[in-house]
């Protein structure tokens, strides 16, 4: 009998408190391998709280993370080494080029200098970045900020790649390039998760979607079942249970009033 690979992610009662506050209050992840797979949920559900638990940023209060089938928290090193990562607010060595940032990640990963500078070059080059490689990265413009970032998380080849936000602050040329390499490294069975307020861009690219509201998973599984014949926007508004008629309070906003 084969024995069936273990999701990608995996994580069980996941719980962060900060404080009185109860930032992720069980959450229960599954992403299967070779995913396209989206993390969506209102401002303040949890996502990036539960995506840098899983990524072995910041400690759980309680709960299990697995990444394929790896412990996170028991064996970090191992599974850090395997995964990739483009965290919210994407914090980078600001002082080193473009071109020495790759450089210098593939060093810390400890991959051949050869093999850095060419993986480097072909990541420049598909990125758009060849021209801007010798700038320093604390004068690239936010979209080059997340391509370069991709490029980093990507150096290693990783099986799995997490995104907090990636499209936020890109213009639609520069989405396009993200969005042509992500589905370029899916076609090849490695799995992406990625958190996002863009709906139609969910919807677009992913198979598997993940539905956060107040701390906790509110539904999951392939977009169509989430979907469940209505558009995802629709799904998700029912789903977080924000649907209302708008039209309460605001009486004095517009030009009708005074
Ligand atoms: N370091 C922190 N200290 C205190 N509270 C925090 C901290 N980080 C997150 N929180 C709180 O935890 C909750 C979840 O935040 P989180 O950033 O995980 O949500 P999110 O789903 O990523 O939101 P958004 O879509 O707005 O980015 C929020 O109420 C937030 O205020």
């Amino acid at each position: 009998m084969v024995e069936a690979k273990p999701e990608a992610v995996r994580t069980q009662g996941l719980v962060k408190r900060f404080g009185a506050q109860v930032a992720v209050a069980g959450v229960d992840l599954v992403v299967p391998r070779g995913s396209f797979a989206g993390l969506v949920g209102p401002n303040g559900a949890g996502k990036t709280t539960t995506l840098s638990m899983i990524t072995g940023l910041l400690r759980p209060d309680a709960g299990l993370v697995e990444i394929n089938g790896h412990n996170v928290w028991r064996d970090p090193v191992k599974v850090k080494s395997r995964i990739g990562v483009l965290p919210e607010g994407l914090r980078l060595f600001e002082r080193l080029s473009g071109r020495e940032l790759l450089m210098y990640n593939g060093e810390l990963r400890g991959i051949p200098r050869a093999e850095v500078e060419q993986r480097a070059a072909e990541l420049l080059r598909v990125m758009d970045l060849v021209d801007s490689q010798d700038k320093l990265v604390v004068d690239y413009s936010t979209g080059m900020r997340k391509k370069i970032g991709l490029a980093a998380a990507l150096l290693h080849n990783p099986d799995v790649l997490f995104l907090d936000e990636p499209f936020e602050g890109v213009d639609p040329v520069s989405a396009n390039t993200l969005v042509d390499v992500l589905q370029r490294y899916t076609s090849s069975g490695s799995t992406v998760v990625f958190s996002s307020h863009v709906m139609d861009l969910v919807e677009r690219l992913c198979d598997w979607v993940s539905v956060m509201s107040r701390g906790s998973v509110v539904a999951q599984g392939p977009l169509d079942v989430i979907r469940n014949g209505r558009t995802l926007n629709e799904a998700f508004l029912d789903l977080v249970g924000a649907r209302g008629t708008g039209e309460e309070g605001l009486s004095w906003l517009g030009s009708s009033s005074v």
